[in-house]
């Protein structure tokens, strides 16, 4: 639904240059809810804002729902027409919301169709639909400074409707609202997701996004996309930040000749007693130094950082057990004083073994 392809954008501003994005492919499957997470200055805003062509790209295509924007930006009045047509069908919903204080919260809807002269029956008629969809019908006569934050947002989400897009691009929708109103509207864009088919591509620095309602998602660093992939992808990916700060799991080894590893639990795996198996089966005391356990995108996952008695060499049979049931399993430190290079050979006899 949406592709980019080698996306560049260098900002150019009194004589100093910004490569804000760095050969971005971005590959975003109809229906899905894609989110993007990165720190600050990653390059995420221009991203999105290259994705409808409000910034223009230095290079680079992007493609929504089969139309290559960027061939139509710029090329002549009929062009531009074109672009503003397949600009409508991408709705965007923005941190502060930017609704007009001066109108309605259903003049504000209207704004976007007035634009597209829809005339005024039909104008209403969509927007007051749109207000139903959104749970706010009964404040359609209400100006957006009697609204609270989450009902701001909703108004935001049906203005960004308005054109039956086929896209919603958020960014950084839920930033400026408490944990329970992101909630609600994490729950709206779900719903509007699975109601309309809608695919979402949105911008976050919340995990908690992500997790709530991602299938997918991109970590980008310094202008370039890092890593990404459906969730369960990602978790199943040794080594993965992504994996790491969705499930942040801590906890130091109790002591020496300890083999500390990461497993992560996802699918059938997690409703299996895996752990309690392998004490039983190699006669061996487990400790659980840290644990994360959630629902990402409707499935069940988990990480668990467990402690196993003796050096590495001495759990390659319990860890092989581990992988046996479909666990994604890391050694993460080997607390018998070995140096570096011997912990990236341990861990990397731990990967050999997964195959
Ligand atoms: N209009 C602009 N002119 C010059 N430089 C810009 C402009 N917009 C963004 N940048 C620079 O491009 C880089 C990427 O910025 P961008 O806003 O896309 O990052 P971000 O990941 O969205 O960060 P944040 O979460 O803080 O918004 C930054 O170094 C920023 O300073």
């Amino acid at each position: 639904m949406i592709t980019t392809t080698d996306l560049t954008k260098v900002y150019r501003s009194r004589g100093r240059e910004v490569t804000a994005l760095d050969g971005v492919d971005l590959h975003v499957r109809e229906g899905e809810v894609y989110g993007v997470v990165g720190r600050s200055g990653a390059g995420k805003s221009t991203l999105i804002r290259c994705v409808n062509l409000l910034e223009r790209p230095s290079s680079g295509t992007v493609t929504v729902a089969g139309q290559d924007l960027t061939a139509l930006a710029g090329r002549g009045q009929r062009a531009n027409a074109a672009l503003r047509q397949a600009r409508s069908r991408i709705g965007m919903v923005f941190q502060h919301f930017n609704l007009l204080s001066s109108r309605t919260v259903r003049d504000n809807i209207e704004l976007p169709l007035e634009i597209l002269g829809v005339s005024g029956k039909e104008r209403t008629r969509k927007a007051l639909e749109l207000l139903d969809l959104v749970g706010l019908s009964a404040q359609a006569k209400a100006y957006p400074a009697q609204l609270s934050g989450g009902q701001k947002q909703r108004v935001g989400i049906a203005r960004a409707l308005a054109g039956d897009p086929k896209v919603l691009l958020s960014d950084e929708a839920t930033s400026a609202l408490d944990p329970e109103t992101t909630r609600s509207i994490l729950q709206l864009l779900r719903d509007l997701n699975r109601q309309l088919g809608l695919t979402v591509l949105l911008i976050t620095h919340e995990m908690d996004v992500v997790k709530t309602i991602c299938d997918s998602a991109a970590l980008m660093k310094g202008g370039r996309v890092v890593e990404s992939g459906t969730v369960s992808e990602l978790l199943a990916t040794p080594g993965s930040e992504l994996a790491a700060e969705l499930f942040p799991v801590g906890g130091e080894p109790s002591g020496p000749d300890r083999t500390v590893v990461d497993v992560t639990f996802h699918g059938e795996a997690a409703t299996q007693p895996v752990i309690s198996q392998l004490s039983r089966t190699y006669n061996i005391d487990i400790s659980i130094l840290g644990a994360a356990m959630d629902t990402v995108a409707g499935k069940q996952v988990g990480r668990m950082r467990i402690e196993l008695p003796g050096r590495f060499e001495e759990n390659v049979v319990p860890i092989g057990f581990l992988r046996e049931q479909g666990l994604q399993v890391e050694v993460a430190a080997v607390a018998d004083a070995v140096d570096s290079d011997g912990l990236q050979e341990a861990a990397g006899l731990a990967k050999d073994g997964a195959q």
